[in-house]
């Protein structure tokens, strides 16, 4: 009951990863906006949420993240008016598209950009509001530059830097909201078999067999594992600015960096 009256919003909600991460919250009687583009996946999953846990503790919005005026209108503000608050927002819709690398950046880096900034809109004392938290879903892939996905990897290395500046920010301009990001390892969501698509991958399709090598030596984890990583982010009220990863070797565990001398 950790999080009762707490309201969160978490994009790309409906399965995978982020679906793992609403029934955590959901669990510990949060109320969950499930925000997302695909219209199916969202009505059963909104349908399964509420045999198991209720009705009216969470909703469906179906929104394509990469929309700003739907994002802002149709997910944050309906979440709000819904809910009555915002506690906590997670990043969480992400895309693997080499040959459409364009909406890979809008998907993954520019919408977690704007999901940030509106949900200091809605969260932070900049604003007279509250305070709350913000995870921000990157990847193992930051730290790997995995060759079979370029663009992903960049995205997920500007997913990193722009969550350690803007934790930075909510410090010096006393937002009162904690701002971490999430790397996980690869993971067993559909998303993982999306390496054998051309259609996704690209011209570095012919590199799957190298991939499917990687994932071999380094194991797939299950999304309830990032779920639990997700929910430590959100309780501990230590944690701004941290870089989460979790690995199969490792668990969950966080990245740290040198400090820089002059
Ligand atoms: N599965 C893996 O191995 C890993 C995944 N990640 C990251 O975790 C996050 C979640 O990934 P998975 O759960 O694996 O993927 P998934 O493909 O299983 O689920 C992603 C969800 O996001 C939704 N989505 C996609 N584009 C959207 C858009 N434009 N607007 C709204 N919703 C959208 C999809 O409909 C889907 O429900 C992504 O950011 C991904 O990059 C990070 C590391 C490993
Ligand atoms: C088509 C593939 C689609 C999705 C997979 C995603 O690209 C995903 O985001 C990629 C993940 C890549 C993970 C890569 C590396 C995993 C590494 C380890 O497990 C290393 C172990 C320990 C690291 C210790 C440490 O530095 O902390």
């Amino acid at each position: 009951m950790a999080l009762m009256g707490r309201v969160a919003l978490v994009t790309g909600g409906a399965q995978g990863i982020g679906r793992a991460a609403v029934e955590a919250l959901m669990r510990s009687a949060a109320k969950v906006s499930v925000v997302d583009v695909n219209q199916d996946c969202g009505d059963a999953c909104k349908s399964e949420l509420d045999a198991e846990f209720g009705g009216g503790s969470c909703a469906f919005i179906q929104c394509d993240v990469t929309d700003g005026d739907a994002l802002r209108a149709d997910a944050f503000q309906k979440t709000a008016d819904m809910f009555g608050r915002l506690d906590i927002v997670i990043n969480n819709a992400g895309i693997n598209n080499e040959k459409n690398w364009e909406k890979t950046i809008g998907v993954n880096l520019t919408s977690v950009i704007k999901g940030t900034y509106l949900g200091l809109e809605h969260m932070s004392r900049e604003y007279g509001k509250q305070g709350g938290t913000i995870i921000n879903v990157s990847s193992m892939a930051a730290f790997m530059h995995s060759p079979h996905q370029p663009v992903y990897t960049a995205t997920k290395h500007g997913v990193i830097g722009f969550t350690r500046a803007m934790a930075d920010a909510s410090v010096l301009g006393n937002y009162g909201v904690r701002i971490n990001v999430l790397c996980p390892a690869f993971v067993d969501t559909p998303l993982l078999h999306s390496v054998e698509e051309e259609d996704n991958m690209g011209k570095f399709v012919k590199f799957k067999e190298d991939f499917k090598r990687t994932m071999d030596k380094f194991g797939v984890l299950q999304p309830s594992l990032i779920a639990d990583g997700m929910m430590r982010l959100i309780t501990d009220a230590a944690l701004n600015g941290a870089v989460m990863k979790i690995t199969c070797s490792k668990g969950i565990h966080f990245h740290t960096y040198e400090p820089m001398s002059a």
